[in-house]
């Protein structure tokens, strides 16, 4: 469910994609961003090590200090610690310019409920896999380890009704070309009908 206030009038528009661990998300928002050129990927800033071969944009790398900085002066939206390291969601900058791209987050479903908390108006789309098996197909074709699929698996199962539950439009991430025709038309959508117009 979306609420619009007066004051949020011409705002860009908060895309928020979640959904379980393998699914697609990242794969999903990187192809968006290059095939919609009004469309801004938020990346995530997290303190653990960049893996060999990992992109550099992947994330914003950095120190825990610079990372509890910006947690005092409430830099992010959502962020967590997991396993020793800090994960977060840069609070987005320019909200109010209809000039700049629409922003695009790629979160867990629990980071997705505090951003809707603060942000109601933004669009939670949640995707899922055709199957959990297949999502296991997923997990082991990107090499993780065993233990690490067991336990994506599990929480997926957790996660799937609370993002369900929250979610504006639910996608299920069969064959890539039509998930993110799927997306577009969705986005599309929301745009005509944004906050104020
Ligand atoms: N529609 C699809 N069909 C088949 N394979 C896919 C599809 N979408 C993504 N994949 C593959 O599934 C694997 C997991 O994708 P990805 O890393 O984007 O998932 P994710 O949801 O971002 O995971 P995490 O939350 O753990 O970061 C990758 O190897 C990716 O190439």
């Amino acid at each position: 469910m979306r609420h619009c206030s007066s004051n949020l009038a011409d705002r860009r528009l908060i895309i928020v994609v979640s959904g379980p661990g393998g699914v697609g998300k990242g794969t999903i928002v990187d192809a968006l961003v290059k095939r919609d050129p009004g469309l801004w990927l938020s990346r995530s800033w997290t303190t653990r090590d960049q893996r060999p071969g990992e992109a550099d944009d992947a994330y914003v790398f950095t120190t825990g200090e610079r990372f509890e900085e910006h947690i005092s002066n409430d830099g992010f939206l959502e962020w967590t610690e997991f396993l020793g390291n800090y994960y977060g969601t840069p609070r987005p900058d320019q909200l109010d310019d209809p000039e700049s791209p629409d922003i695009v987050l790629e979160i867990e479903v629990d980071g997705a409920q505090q951003v809707k908390q603060q942000y109601p108006e933004a669009i939670l789309i949640f995707v899922t896999p055709p199957s959990r098996d297949e999502q296991e197909r997923r997990l082991r074709g990107r090499g993780d380890p065993d233990d690490k699929v067991h336990a994506r698996l599990r929480k997926a199962e957790k996660e799937e009704p609370v993002g369900r539950a929250i979610a504006d439009h639910i996608v299920i991430n069969d064959e890539l070309d039509r998930t993110l025709d799927e997306m577009q038309s969705i986005i599309a959508v929301e745009r005509s009908r944004r906050c104020g117009r």
